[in-house]
């Protein structure tokens, strides 16, 4: 990740962070507020992670729950409560009491749109910037303006840093970037911005661990929101995500890809109401639509009804159909990543995934899958799929610690 200031971050080796006492090594708050979600994490300067947790289930009906490393979820809010409603204590009252000194605080921020394809550090002007892109991520970006918000009233005067999810797509070839509309909407920033980058360069990251720092992988972001990267040596060149966290893949509430003919259907049959027609797009499709049930893939697999085992085989007919799509944009497909709430935790989506990519070359290892292992092929199947557990905070507390001229080399 390149910063947007030219920062010469000094560099503090981890031996010399680890021999600081805590107090002499104020830590690093990464906030990551997701769709259904409010995930956080604290690393010292090493990258050594002292605090983790994450809120889950906002806005879906239920009682929130606050579930931490080694405890028993506990309810955390009510249902009618928001991120913005649960952010502040969260903060004060969970998250500052244990961090000791935050030194500084990371933001995911969904939408930097054609502005921002770097962290900065957040002042008025770039915050303003950052809420003027609400209307392309309205499932995100108040999420993400709420945490910000929150964190400076809690911690005044100690950075903010906003890493956004679109940046890692910057170099996506501008033949698949833009749509097929007159070239003049592509100027006015109507294009394929793509989502999730911070989650996609944690896969990046970990790819030279698994032998694949070079060649073409296909990884899978699927959890509440869900999409595919196209990375040709860890850099994205395919996205499935468009102008908005809208498009591609089905997802928790959101249709994915529509035929845009379907969208005007809609909006003549509500009368022209748009708020009307964003708010079934955003919050009532999807898994939760064409169930009846649950967006939550744990419910969907546990139901005995019909209609949930549907959304189940509509979801992986979508995401089968789309990695076809990015392996043939790509020209091949060398290895396949899964990552998110849904790929690191639903082996039988993953087991019917991987049996209908045979023709790809993948051989599915069920007792590996089953058991949650990283590689989930056989020895001798021609190409491997693995689960890279997602770690968007890592990434974020990683550009903190950059802004603060904390290169930290372990
Ligand atoms: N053990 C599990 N089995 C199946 N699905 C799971 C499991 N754990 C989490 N999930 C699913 O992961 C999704 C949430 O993914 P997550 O990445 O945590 O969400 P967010 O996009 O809000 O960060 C939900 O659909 C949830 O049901
Ligand atoms: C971009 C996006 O869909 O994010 P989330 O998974 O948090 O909903
Ligand atoms: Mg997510």
């Amino acid at each position: 990740m390149t910063l947007d200031a030219g920062a010469k971050p000094a560099t503090v080796s981890k031996k010399d962070a680890t021999q600081m006492s805590d107090s002499a090594c104020p830590g690093l708050l990464a906030l990551n507020c997701g769709s259904s979600s409010i995930k956080y994490a604290v690393f010292a300067p090493d990258m050594r992670r002292t605090l983790s947790g994450l809120v889950e289930a906002i806005g879906n009906g239920q009682a929130p729950r606050l579930v931490r490393p080694g405890e028993r979820p506990v309810p955390f809010g009510a249902p009618e409560h928001t991120h913005k409603d649960l952010l502040p204590k969260l903060i004060e009252e969970i998250i500052l009491p244990q961090a000791g000194t935050i030194a500084g605080v990371g933001h995911r921020v969904v939408h930097g749109g054609d502005r921002f394809h770097a962290p900065v550090a957040i002042d008025d002007r770039n915050r303003a910037e950052i809420a003027a892109l609400s209307p392309l991520a309205p499932g995100h970006q108040p999420h993400n303006l709420a945490g910000i918000d929150a964190a400076k009233a809690a911690l005044p005067g100690v950075l903010q840093v906003a890493c956004f999810d679109t940046a890692f797509h910057a170099n996506v070839p501008a033949v698949r970037r833009e749509m097929p509309l007159p070239r003049s909407y592509a100027k006015q920033g109507l294009i394929r911005y793509g989502f999730h980058g911070l989650s996609y360069e944690h896969v990046a990251d970990t790819l030279p661990r698994l032998g694949l720092a070079e060649g073409r992988v296909v990884a899978c972001h699927l959890g509440n929101g869900s999409s595919i990267s196209g990375m040709i040596d860890g850099v994205s060149r395919w996205t499935s995500m468009g102008f908005t966290p809208l498009d591609g893949l089905m997802m928790g509430q959101r249709p994915g890809r529509l035929d845009p003919g379907a969208m005007l259907w809609l909006l003549e049959d509500f009368a022209g109401d748009t708020a009307k027609l964003s708010s079934l797009l955003y919050h009532k499709c999807g898994l939760s639509g064409v169930s009846g049930i649950s967006g939550d893939m744990r419910t969907l697999l546990a139901s005995a009804e019909s209609d949930a085992a549907f959304a189940v085989e509509m979801f992986v007919d979508r995401l089968v159909t789309e990695i076809g799509g990015a392996a043939a944009s790509l020209g091949g497909i060398d290895a396949l990543v899964f990552s998110g709430g849904i790929g690191e935790n639903a082996s039988p989506i993953r087991a019917m995934a991987l049996s209908r990519l045979a023709w790809l070359g993948f051989t599915l290892d069920a007792a590996a899958n089953d058991a949650g292992a990283e590689r989930l092929t056989t020895g001798d199947s021609p190409r491997h799929a693995y689960v890279v557990k997602a770690d968007e905070e890592v990434v974020i507390a990683t550009a903190v610690a950059q802004m603060l001229g904390q290169h930290v080399v372990a």
